[in-house]
């Protein structure tokens, strides 16, 4: 048996997925992440990223093999238990769901659900003042406590994936899971919230782990880099170590020769 890293946050032993229309979509895939690790995830469309992701998580279940978060095997968790570890992690996802009809300040308050599970104790005064204070120096991380009194729906899409940041640390998460957090933003705004979001997991301690698909940020940002092909980990390495050629065959078919 593998030991696993005495600092590991993720320790992946032997996962697999296999969808119930026969999709391999992970294969075999081992990972340990240490505590306060920050982890590029890259690959092809369709090679397996956001199941990766999501069975962290266990919003997909796995089909084989074990997840160990913080030492708590995962995958034979009962609910209340994987709620619990729910709690210790934040995710950021590609599509920023804020409540559009909300102020910003409210939605990035709402995160404290993340970590509290009921509004119930919410409604006493010093709960709400405590909470408005978090949440205000939550914006403070990010920028915007200039536009807390705002509608969302007022916000850029930089703005808006900025405050769902400052949402995510109103829950106090060990570990972050990022899905192509700036898929949906312009390249400036997009830079923007990349060099936030590392920031931030420096400076929190967090374990970050960011699917991206543009190279140029994975290279700005990514220290270690994991990639996979057909849901096998095909790279694991550090950055610097690849080329520009070999992280652009990452994204070349196999057949093709590369
Ligand atoms: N619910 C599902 N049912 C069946 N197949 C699925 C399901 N979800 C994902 N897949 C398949 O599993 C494989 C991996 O998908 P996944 O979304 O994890 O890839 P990805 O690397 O995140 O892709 P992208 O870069 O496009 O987001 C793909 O072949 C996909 O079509």
């Amino acid at each position: 048996m593998i030991e696993e890293p005495l600092d590991a946050s993720i320790s992946i032993r032997g996962l697999s997925k296999v969808f119930r229309n026969g999709t391999r979509a992970l294969d075999d895939v081992s990972l340990d992440i240490a505590s306060g690790e920050t982890v590029v995830l890259l690959g092809a469309n369709g090679s397996g990223k956001s199941t990766l992701q999501k069975c962290i998580t266990r919003l997909i279940e796995p089909t084989e093999g074990t997840i160990t978060v913080f030492g708590r095997e995962i995958t034979e968790m009962d609910s209340r238990r994987l709620a619990e570890v729910r709690r210790d992690i934040g995710v950021v996802f590609q599509s920023i769901n804020l409540v559009d009809q909300l102020t910003v300040l409210t939605n990035v308050i709402h995160g404290a659900l993340g970590r509290d599970g009921s509004p119930r104790n919410w409604f006493a005064a010093t709960a709400k003042q405590q909470l408005r204070e978090e949440a205000m120096t939550a914006l403070e991380r990010v920028g915007l406590t200039a536009v807390a009194d705002r509608r969302a729906e007022q916000l850029s899409g930089g703005q808006r994936q900025r405050v769902a940041i400052a949402r995510t640390l109103m829950q106090r998460p060990s570990i972050v899971l990022a899905d192509e957090p700036v898929a949906a933003l312009d390249p400036v705004a997009g830079r923007g919230v990349m060099d936030l979001l590392w920031r931030i997991a420096e400076e929190e301690g967090l374990t970050l782990v960011c699917t991206l698909h543009q190279l140029a940020l994975a290279r700005d940002h990514g220290r270690r880099v994991v990639a996979l092909r057909d849901g096998r980990v095909d790279v694991d390495a550090d950055i610097a170590e690849l080329d520009d050629a070999r992280l652009e065959g990452l994204y070349i078919a196999e057949e093709a020769g590369v």
